[in-house]
């Protein structure tokens, strides 16, 4: 990412009905909503987005947004398809809505700093009595440190007497050139579940190339993912702590067409790659303890085709202070 000279700022705005931030520190620019605190784009100066917001986003209080990074909790996709604690946690009748229950409500924006260039702002979402029919005392924090590299971190905290089981995911839309040109490297001898083939487990064999509605499941994560873009001779490199699990989605012709607030070819300007904990690698969280996870996000120039991997950056290092991103996870990415 290329720094321009100015400092960084912090902006209130209204998009449509919804309350929302643009931020602009040295390295980029970035649209976050208070509701679902979902980051809505994240544009490095100078260059394409990195987050993908859809040209059709509809900025409506109450309704998911389509694009940037919705967060997914406490369940991921449809209830049903979680593991058995996940789906206890929720009332057997009730109607679950897709990805949970926090992406459509307001959160409350909190601590905010601009300072060299950087900002950082908190998002929290307080659930003294849990949330509609998921009937758990809990809080989230949302974390951006938006620097020369841009990291988001959720962390869940247990304020009831009891463990609480989850499913969850930032739920990234990545901007790219061409979906069917670029290939994603990292997952190479991983096992995914394949929901477009009967959730059957298979082995990812090389990178993966989008050749059609593609929506799996990755488990046993243990390096950093990196999306390698021809068209735009880049390469987005995406780090997760405390998280094994990730899911790749990309709709391909017919499921555009059937999306709301998706442009019929939008399919082939973006992919998700989702920082999740998810199928075997679900979140407990014990009474009184905080549950962190996070991703961190870079861009490098691609490297021509058939040389070593990238080299690594200074920019490696901005978000190496997360205080909750020690202990276990992929920190140690190759
Ligand atoms: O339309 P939604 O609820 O935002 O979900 C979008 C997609 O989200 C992905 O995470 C799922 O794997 C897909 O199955 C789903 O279609």
């Amino acid at each position: 990412m290329s720094a321009a000279p100015d400092a960084a700022t912090i902006e209130s705005v209204q998009m449509g009905e919804l309350a929302c931030w643009r931020v602009r520190t040295q390295w980029a620019e970035a649209l976050i909503a208070t509701q679902g605190a979902q980051l809505l784009s994240y544009t490095p100066h100078g260059q394409p987005p990195i987050v993908w917001l859809s040209e059709d986003a509809k900025f409506l209080r109450g309704q998911p947004l389509r694009g940037g990074v919705p967060v997914c909790w406490p369940w991921f996709g449809d209830l049903a398809r979680n593991p058995q604690p996940v789906r206890d946690m929720f009332a057997p009748d009730a109607a679950a809505p897709a990805h949970g229950v926090v992406r459509g409500v307001e959160w409350e924006p909190g601590a905010a700093t601009a300072e060299s260039g950087r900002v950082v702002m908190d998002f929290h979402c307080h659930m003294p009595n849990g949330s509609g029919e998921w009937k758990h005392p809990a809080d989230l924090l949302i974390r951006f440190r938006m620097g020369e590299t841009l990291e988001i971190q959720l962390c869940t905290h247990n304020f009831g007497d009891a463990p609480i089981t989850v499913s969850q995911a930032l739920h990234t839309y990545f901007a790219v050139s061409d979906s069917r040109q670029i290939t994603i490297e990292g997952l190479e001898d991983t096992t995914y579940i394949d929901t477009m083939r009967n959730w059957e487990p298979v082995t990812q064999t090389g990178p993966i190339r989008i050749e059609g509605e593609t929506d799996r499941i990755y488990t046993g994560i243990d390096r950093a993912i990196e999306i390698v873009d021809p068209g735009w001779q880049r390469r987005i490199h995406i780090e997760a702590s405390q998280s094994r699990s990730a899911v790749v989605w990309n709709p391909w012709v017919e499921k555009a067409a059937r999306l709301s607030q998706f442009p019929d070819d939008a399919w082939q300007r973006m992919v998700c790659i989702e920082t999740a904990r998810v199928w075997d690698d679900v979140l407990v969280v014990a009474p009184g303890k905080t549950e962190s996870m996070s991703v961190t996000i870079r861009v490098d120039a691609a490297a021509p085709a058939g040389s070593a991997t990238t080299a690594s950056t200074a920019s490696t290092t901005a978000a190496a202070g997360s205080a909750a991103d020690s202990a276990t996870g992929r920190d140690a990415a190759a």
